[in-house]
């Protein structure tokens, strides 16, 4: 491959307990490439998602992003990677209830020390972007799931993130709203050269990505990096 992948995970072993969730599971991303992770209930999908960023550390394997290794990284410093360099989009409940739905998007900008003014502002644009303005002073529970997932893209986004991972994003959606969260998490990430990284089990999901892998029992079959 010509162009050096932004994100590199080599070897990973993950075991809780007696299972074992990875094994000796690897992954390269490019820089602003839609990838798709597929795969079997409990083959280990999530386990690699969340390796991959930052939130689970692997007992064995390493993980390179833009040239830092993220496995022997402290916790502060990945906690601010995370902040700074990801967004992340899951399937359920990730979105503050007390919070409306400006705030919530805004919150990222507002942990990074932005002011509140600014913060909203540019909330306000990815949330016009998403075609969920008109939730911007709602709560959560006011608004359908679609219109959550949508929220929760915006505030994935609004960091300007280089990596978005997303954990079955549309898992909770009907067909219709699962395409729609895809269309515009895909344009959006094209747009802004973000790259995603995606797990799900429905084909029609995987079909917005630019390339899918494998993940089977732990191990990652991946046709393109495979040596
Ligand atoms: N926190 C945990 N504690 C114990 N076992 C876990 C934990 N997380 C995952 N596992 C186990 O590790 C294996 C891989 O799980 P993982 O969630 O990564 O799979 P998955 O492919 O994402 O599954 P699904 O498609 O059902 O969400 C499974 O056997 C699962 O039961």
């Amino acid at each position: 491959m010509s162009s050096t992948p932004l994100l590199t995970a080599t070897g990973l072993d993950k075991a809780y307990g007696a299972t074992t969730a990875l094994a000796r599971a690897s992954f390269a991303l490019r820089a602003g490439e839609v990838v798709a992770i597929m795969g079997p209930s409990g083959s280990g999908k999530s386990t690699l998602l969340h390796c991959l960023a930052g939130i689970v550390r692997p007992d064995a394997g390493t993980i390179t992003y833009d040239g830092r290794e993220l496995t022997t990284m402290s916790d502060t410093a990945r906690s601010a990677l995370r902040r700074t360099d990801f967004g992340f989009v899951f399937q359920f409940g990730q979105l503050v209830p007390e919070l409306t739905c400006v705030e919530n998007v805004a919150l990222p900008l507002r942990l990074n020390g932005e002011k509140r003014k600014a913060a909203e502002a540019r909330a306000a644009e990815w949330m016009a972007r998403l075609e969920v303005d008109d939730t911007a002073h709602k709560r959560p529970g006011e608004i359908s799931g679609g219109q959550g997932q949508r929220v929760a893209v915006a505030r994935a986004l609004v960091t300007a993130p280089r990596v978005i991972f997303a954990d079955e994003p549309t898992g909770a959606l009907d067909s219709l709203n699962g395409e729609r969260v895809m269309q515009l998490l895909t344009d959006a990430s094209r747009d802004t050269g973000a790259a995603v990284v995606l797990v799900t089990h429905e084909a029609r999901v995987a079909a917005y990505s630019d390339r899918e892998i494998v993940v089977r029992d732990g191990a990652v079959r991946d046709a393109e990096w495979a040596a």
